[in-house]
């Protein structure tokens, strides 16, 4: 593991977001084998304003705490860690210094499964919450929009292998979502470590 990981960090008001290109180095390719072959993923049906849908993309929570997880009118109960999530979680808390009790996961099957709007503020996560998101497989852009100003927006590419860290008070003042797209493109899972209390 290289000692130094490239950080960008973006500007944008109100907000505290770096992203690490290329951070999981060449360990990318068997940890998204391992993540996408080796998790027992599931569709939840989510009920918004009293409609239920299935939700769009596959999930799983792991934690090693027991705490549960809920959004969208959904309680996830978390699995034990597996050894290749341990080895990605204390690569990512040797980088950012935080210990993380939590990883919540998305398997995006194609371009038709995305995650809407939405700001990671469930009460849980505590306050002013820091999420680390992996991304393994193939790029989506991640969009940005910030919730008083709809105007300020901003649109970034998730490349295989990348971390984004998303912190301070950044869920107050910003939505993010994946959203679908037309083209054909692969499967991408998605890792994003969280502190439950
Ligand atoms: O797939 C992603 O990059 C974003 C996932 C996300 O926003 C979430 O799980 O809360
Ligand atoms: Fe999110």
């Amino acid at each position: 593991m290289a000692l130094f990981s490239e950080k960008i960090v973006l500007d944008l008001p109100d907000c505290d977001i770096s992203y690490y290109p290329n951070f999981l180095k060449e360990e990318a390719n068997s940890y998204f084998k391992a993540v996408r072959d080796g998790i027992p993923w599931q569709q939840d049906e989510i009920t918004i304003f009293g409609k239920t849908y299935l939700q769009p993309r596959l999930t799983a929570l792991y934690g090693n705490n027991g705490k549960t997880y809920s959004y969208s009118n959904i309680t996830m109960k978390p699995l034990d860690f597996t050894p290749e999530l341990l080895t990605i979680k204390s690569t990512i808390e040797k980088e950012v210094g935080t210990e993380f009790s939590t990883c919540l996961l998305n398997y995006y099957r194609d371009g038709k499964d995305s995650n809407g709007w939405h700001s990671d503020d469930e009460k849980e996560l505590g306050k002013n919450p820091i999420i680390a998101s992996i991304s393994l497989g193939a790029e989506r852009f991640f969009h940005l929009r910030h919730k008083k100003n709809k105007t300020i927006k901003h649109k970034m590419l998730l490349e295989h292998g990348s971390l984004l860290l998303m912190k301070g008070e950044t869920q107050h003042h910003w939505h993010h979502q994946i959203a679908k797209t037309a083209k054909k493109i692969g499967e991408r899972v998605n890792l994003t470590f969280r502190i439950i209390k």
